[in-house]
């Protein structure tokens, strides 16, 4: 089993301090957890943290998977065009490998993610001749490719039309059931997040507001005190918990 767990984790950019002191309870592998809060609340920050890239007081704490097993897919992926999109998934598989040959487990391990991910017919395209969507769905093909144990992503579904963006959630889904990986995923979309993710930690102004099963910490009143929503939860015809927005809250 995987678990991830913060222990009053400080993130900063130089003297600014976006976290002081966040705390988590173990998150565990083999569901999908959701990171949601509003524009500037810190998710990618907290992010780039879990993920080493920045500095700061307090403890990460990994159970189950060591560091290099960790993918942090950020919102914006810097991707050189000049690659195919085959090149660029191999290129993914071979960071933090020694040497540039390929085995056959490579190879198919490109083959299927690909496949999965059904872009298997873009291989051959630049990056440059993608689609802002195909390019996120190159992105999240980079990010599984080596079967991470801890998934860190950061809007994977912000580019994708409404069919693949549930396409891409349920394969998340299944990756994290089949694998047992940590899968935390920003997410602005509560549906998606009440449909998709047993796990919610729910930040704002440097807290964690919350964390916990999503049904229960996605209130009407959490909703309010986060982005002065006014929202009730409904069920939608297939029994999903649906979140309806009657507007802005009245003061
Ligand atoms: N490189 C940086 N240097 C200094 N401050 C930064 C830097 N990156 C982000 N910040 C600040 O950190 C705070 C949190 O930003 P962050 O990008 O983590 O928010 P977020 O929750 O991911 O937002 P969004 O939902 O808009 O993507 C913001 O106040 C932002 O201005």
């Amino acid at each position: 089993m995987v678990t991830l767990e913060l222990k009053s984790v400080e993130a900063c950019y130089g003297r600014k301090a976006v976290f002081a002191a966040a705390t988590t309870p173990e998150i565990r592998g083999g569901s999908l957890t959701a990171l949601i809060g509003p524009n500037a609340a810190g998710k990618s920050t907290l992010f780039r943290r879990i993920a080493g890239q920045l500095r700061g007081a307090g403890q990460v704490r990994l159970r189950g998977a060591e560091p290099a097993a960790l993918r942090y897919m950020p919102q914006d992926t810097a991707m050189t065009a000049a690659l195919t999109v085959y090149e660029a998934v191999i290129l993914a598989v071979k960071q933090g490998q020694a040497g540039w040959q390929l085995s056959a487990r490579d190879l198919a391990a490109v083959d299927a993610v690909l496949a999965r991910l059904k872009i298997g017919a873009l291989a051959e395209l630049h990056l440059a001749e993608l689609s802002g969507g195909q390019r996120q769905l190159v992105s999240i093909a980079q990010t599984l490719v080596t079967r991470p144990a801890v998934l860190l992503m950061d809007e994977p579904t912000s580019a994708l039309d409404l069919y693949r963006q549930y396409e891409v959630l349920d394969l998340l889904r299944d990756y994290a059931a089949e694998t047992g990986a940590v899968a935390v995923l920003a997410l602005h979309d509560l549906n998606q997040v009440m449909r998709s993710c047993a796990t919610t930690i729910a930040v704002a102004n440097g807290r964690v507001e919350a964390v916990g099963p999503s049904r229960e910490v996605l209130t009407p009143t959490l909703i309010r005190r986060l982005y002065g929503i006014d929202a009730r939860i409904e069920a939608c015809s297939r029994g999903y918990p649906m979140m309806i927005v009657d507007g802005p809250g009245r003061a």
